[in-house]
């Protein structure tokens, strides 16, 4: 049986979600360009999981439907607040607020399709409201309720921050949500298939995504650069920084990619962001390191920045805090994971590929008292 370190390569499965040809990504056929400068995250959710973009009518009751379900049980922040917050990561937070949420969830286990779906509006409207709640409870603030008459993007900036966030902010927060909401076989996506695909609720797919997405090869690397370019410091020590990485086979976070080997279109929109974002915080240097990082990691690597890299000072310029920017993350991508899920479920089949065995053969069983 041949084998392939990682699964690269292998097809595992059809999906009509999203599509990664020739270095090109749409979501349901639609180029990530054209969703990134036209559309807005609900219209991006609603695409996913609907196979079609909405009418008007279609989207205001979407948006109705997700504004209505954005309140989490009070219960959800009583266990934030007795969990020991100033050790814990708000990965992990999130892991034990969502599998909590299917507790109260009386639909839990209710396997029709059109439960699913009233799930996945829950799950997509709870996430925001949980994330932006934690952050403020660790800070030994309340949560703030969400606004009915906020989009998507305005409402997680302004339980944040406790402010209504400006066009500029809204529009980039919009642009950023759209640009991670899907991308086909990820390593959480996948888990999240797996899971589900023994027939388990939809609570438990997107907990075992949120666990894969957590690890700095995927959605923990954006939170990552921000760590490196903060310790680097300065333009000029960027050049002494990466010479003793590459010496030393560290890996750079943010640059390189399983499946795009020529760059991720994905980043040229958060690169732009970066650069104007930077300037209207008074931080340009952020970008300005970037970019230099960019050029010399390509140059001498022949690696590109994902996802992960521009981002970083994309969130660090509209004042997010830096281990918020994976929970953010699984905001976005819980739209994607839901519409993998609703995919999975439609035309299940049990995951379980087979391993190579490598270990010893033939062991003679030695009772206990004999063992050395
Ligand atoms: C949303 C997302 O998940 S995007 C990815 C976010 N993750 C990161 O940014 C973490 C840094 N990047 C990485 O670790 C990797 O590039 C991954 C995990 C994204 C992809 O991993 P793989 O497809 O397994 O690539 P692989 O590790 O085989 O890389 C091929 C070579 O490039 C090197 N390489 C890959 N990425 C990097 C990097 N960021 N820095 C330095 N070297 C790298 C590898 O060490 C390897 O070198 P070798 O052939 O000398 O051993
Ligand atoms: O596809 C991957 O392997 C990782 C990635 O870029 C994503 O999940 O957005």
């Amino acid at each position: 049986m041949p084998t392939t370190k990682g699964l690269e390569g292998v097809v595992a499965t059809t999906s009509s979600v999203s599509s990664i040809i020739d270095g090109v990504l749409t979501y349901r056929g639609y180029n990530i360009d054209d969703l990134a400068e036209k559309s807005t995250f609900e219209e991006v959710v609603y695409l996913l999981w609907n196979d079609k973009l909405p009418t008007q009518t279609e989207l205001d009751a979407f948006k109705k439907q997700l504004l209505e379900e954005m309140v989490v049980p009070k219960e959800i922040f009583d266990q934030i607040k007795a969990l020991p917050l100033k050790n814990v990561h708000p990965m992990a937070v999130l892991r034990t607020a969502v599998s909590t949420l299917g507790v109260f969830d009386s639909e839990a286990d209710e396997m029709t399709e059109e439960a699913n779906k009233r799930k996945a509006v829950r799950l997509q409207a709870k996430l925001p409201t949980i994330v932006a709640g934690f952050t403020r409870i660790r800070d030994g603030k309340e949560p703030v309720a969400p606004r009915s008459d906020l989009s998507f993007a305005a409402n997680f900036l302004y339980m944040l921050f406790d402010r209504e966030p400006n066009e500029i902010e809204v529009e980039a927060f919009n642009k950023a949500l759209i640009l991670h909401a899907d991308h086909e076989l990820n390593a959480s996506t996948f888990t999240a298939r797996v899971a589900v695909a023994t027939l388990s609720d939809i609570y438990s797919g997107i907990t075992a995504a949120v666990c894969a997405l957590k690890g700095p090869l995927h959605g923990g690397a954006n939170e990552r650069v921000m760590k490196m370019l903060t310790e680097i410091g300065s333009e000029d020590k960027i050049e002494p920084f990466l010479e003793n990485a590459f010496a030393n086979k560290e890996k750079i976070m943010g640059f390189g990619h399983r499946v795009y080997k020529n760059g991720d279109p994905r980043a040229k929109h958060l690169r732009e962001m970066s650069r104007q974002l930077t300037q209207i915080s008074g931080e340009p240097k952020w970008y300005n390191m970037s970019v230099k990082m960019d050029e010399i990691v390509t140059k001498e690597k022949g690696l590109r920045p994902n996802v992960d890299f521009y981002s970083a000072s994309v969130y660090h310029s509209l004042g997010i805090p830096h281990d918020i920017f994976t929970p953010i993350f699984a905001v976005s991508r819980v739209s994607g994971w839901l519409a993998h899920i609703l995919e999975q479920y439609a035309n299940n089949r049990l995951i379980r590929p087979r391993a190579e065995y490598v270990g010893p053969d033939k062991q003679e069983y030695v009772a206990i008292e004999d063992r050395k």
